[in-house]
C-alpha cells in the first residue's frame, strides 16, 4: 500500500484536521471573505517550508511585493535572505512592471490579463527555485472580469504547479454573504477547500476554519476557533465552533 505523502503546514493546529498535512501536489483553495486571514494563513505556510528546507513562490495579485516583504516580516517572516539565497521567490503579477520598485523585481508579468503570460514567468520562478511550495493571492483576481474562463485557468495553473511538483494555496475570495468558495468551475477542480470565516457572534466579531474537501485524506468536519496572533494563525483542534450562518445565508 502506498502511503500519500503531507505537507506540513506548520500553522499551529492545523495540520491536525488534515491528520499530517496537506496531501503533496494538491491544490487547496483557501476560501474566505475580507479580512478573514487568507493572505496570513498562505505566508506563514510557505514560510514554515523556507524554514524547514523546502523553497517556494509567491505569486502576488493583490499586492505590491515590497508591501508583501514588510507585512511578513511583522510576523517575523522575513524572506529576504531566502530570496538571495534562491530559496524563494515573488512572482510580481500586481505593479504590471510599473514603478522603480518594480525594476528590481526579478520575476513580473506585465500582462496580468494574459494568462499564457503568467504560467511561463510562474513555471520559471519554480524551476528556478525548485519550489515545493507555491501561494496565489488571489486567483480570483484572474478571472473577476471573465467568470466563464475560471476553470480553464484554474486547470492550466494546476497542470504547472502540480506537475513541476509543488503543493499549493489557491487564495480564493469570496464576499461576506456568499455561501459558495470561489464558483462551481473552481470549486471542483481544486483538490481541497478550506474556508475562513469571520463572523459576529454577540456583538463581537468571531474566527473559524472548515476543511470543506481535502483530496488523498481523511480530514476534520467540524468547525474550528481560530486567531490571528503577532506570530501568525493558530488554530484550536480540539475546540468547536457553532455560529449559526445557516441563519443568514439560507
Ligand atoms: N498582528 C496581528 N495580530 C492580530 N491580528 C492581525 C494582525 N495583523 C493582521 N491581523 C488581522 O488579519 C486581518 C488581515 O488578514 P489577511 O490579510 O490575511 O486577510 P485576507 O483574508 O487575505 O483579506 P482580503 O481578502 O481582504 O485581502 C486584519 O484585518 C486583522 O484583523
Amino acid at each position: 500500500m502506498s502511503v500519500i505523502e503531507k505537507v506540513k503546514t506548520g500553522i499551529p493546529g492545523f495540520d491536525e484536521l488534515l491528520y499530517g498535512g496537506i496531501p503533496k501536489r494538491n491544490i487547496v483553495l483557501l476560501s474566505g471573505g475580507p479580512g478573514t486571514g487568507k493572505t496570513i494563513f498562505s505566508q506563514q505556510y510557505l514560510f514554515y517550508g523556507l524554514q524547514n528546507n523546502e523553497p517556494g513562490v509567491l505569486v502576488a495579485l493583490e499586492e505590491h511585493p515590497v508591501q508583501i516583504r514588510r507585512n511578513m516580516a511583522s510576523f517575523g517572516w522575513d524572506v529576504r535572505k531566502y530570496e538571495e539565497s534562491g530559496q524563494f521567490a515573488i512572482v510580481d503579477a500586481f505593479t504590471g512592471g510599473i514603478g522603480e520598485a518594480a525594476k528590481r523585481e526579478r520575476y513580473v508579468v506585465t500582462s496580468v490579463d494574459d494568462v499564457g503570460e503568467l504560467v511561463d514567468v510562474v513555471k520559471a520562478a519554480i524551476r528556478d527555485v525548485k519550489a515545493e511550495r507555491a501561494v496565489i493571492d488571489s486567483v480570483s483576481t484572474l478571472y473577476m472580469t471573465k467568470p466563464a474562463m475560471a476553470r480553464s485557468i484554474l486547470m492550466q495553473l494546476k497542470r504547472v504547479l502540480s506537475g513541476l511538483g509543488a503543493t499549493s494555496i489557491f487564495v480564493s475570495q469570496v464576499s461576506v454573504t456568499e455561501r459558495g468558495f470561489g464558483g462551481p468551475g473552481v470549486e471542483h477542480a481544486a483538490d481541497g477547500i478550506v474556508r475562513l470565516d469571520l463572523d459576529e457572534v454577540n456583538g463581537e466579531l468571531v474566527r473559524s476554519l472548515i476543511v470543506w474537501k481535502m483530496r488523498g485524506t481523511k480530514h476534520d468536519m467540524k468547525r474550528r476557533p481560530f486567531e490571528i496572533t503577532d506570530k501568525g494563525i493558530v488554530v484550536y483542534p480540539d475546540k468547536v465552533i457553532r455560529i449559526g450562518r445557516e441563519y443568514y445565508q439560507g
